[in-house]
């Protein structure tokens, strides 16, 4: 059974794209066979994978605007069962090109229904906003991880987001579901990092799975470098904590099924 699950948080900088190259590497690693489609017009996950952003032939934003399939533009990242398809600055325009299309809020649930069953899971990158990108990648998503940076205002842009998956749930995705947390960038020796994980385990109150991802150098290097911290330094604390967030989520999928 495959799985759709969107990375999301409207919050920038709090682990996103880290969290997708990173757990969907690992999830590759135990023979899952993973695509990551990057809705971000950043390009971080695409450059995070190593593929060069400004020089894509087949981009997300040809299948979102004009309708290209996603098959067309997946790129087989050379690493067993890893597959992306690559995001651009193109698709910053995409909000403004899809407003006034019928249907707007559903084209990449329509897109990804066509490829969902060639993968085991299916992440999405989300941008940092609200706006269409991300309401559709929600619409498309059966499932949400939400990154959580372990900084001032933490709870403060979760109780937003929490807002927006509500409306997403009420109106377009009834049957859309909060998996699993990542604090990310936990500094253990901080008080206020340790707050912010007593405080978001309150909130969700043990019903999803909180993982925490320690601040790690090796983990702020792996990006600029172009590859998953499992493949540049696979004993570095990182890269151990994102494999048990692997084991967890494999685990918390065995338990709902
Ligand atoms: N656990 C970590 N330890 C150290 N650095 C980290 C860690 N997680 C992420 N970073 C760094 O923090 C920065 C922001 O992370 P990331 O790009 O994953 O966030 P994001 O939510 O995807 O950002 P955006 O909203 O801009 O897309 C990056 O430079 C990344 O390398």
């Amino acid at each position: 059974m495959s799985k759709v699950i969107a990375v999301f948080n409207q919050k920038g900088g709090v682990g996103k794209t880290t969290t997708n190259v990173n757990l969907s590497a690992c999830l590759a690693k135990k023979g899952k066979k993973i695509l990551v489609i990057d809705v971000d017009p950043q390009g971080n996950t695409t450059s995070g994978f190593g593929i060069d952003k400004n020089n894509v032939e087949v981009s997300v934003y040809d299948s979102l605007v004009d309708g290209v399939s996603l098959k067309e533009a997946v790129i087989d990242l050379n690493t067993e069962n890893l597959f992306l398809v690559p995001s651009n600055v193109e698709l910053a325009g995409a909000e403004i090109e899809l407003t006034g299309r019928d249907e707007r809020e559903l084209i990449l649930k329509k897109l990804v229904n066509e490829i969902k069953e060639d993968y085991d899971f299916i992440f999405i990158d989300c941008p940092p906003s609200l706006g269409l990108l991300t309401i559709n990648s929600l619409v498309a998503a059966d499932s949400v991880i939400i990154p959580i940076q372990c900084e001032y205002y933490a709870l403060e842009g979760v109780s937003q987001l929490m807002d927006t998956i509500r409306l997403v749930k009420k109106s377009l995705n009834p049957t859309l579901e909060i998996e699993g947390v990542v604090l990310s960038m936990f500094d253990g020796r901080t008080n206020l990092s340790i707050q912010v994980v007593e405080e978001v385990k309150k909130f969700f109150k043990g019903k999803v799975y909180t993982t925490i991802i320690p601040r790690n150098v090796r983990l702020a290097e792996a990006p600029s470098y172009g590859v998953p911290i499992i493949d540049y330094d696979s004993k570095c604390k990182g890269a151990q904590a994102y494999m048990e967030l692997a084991d967890e989520f494999l685990e918390y999928l065995e338990d709902v099924i």
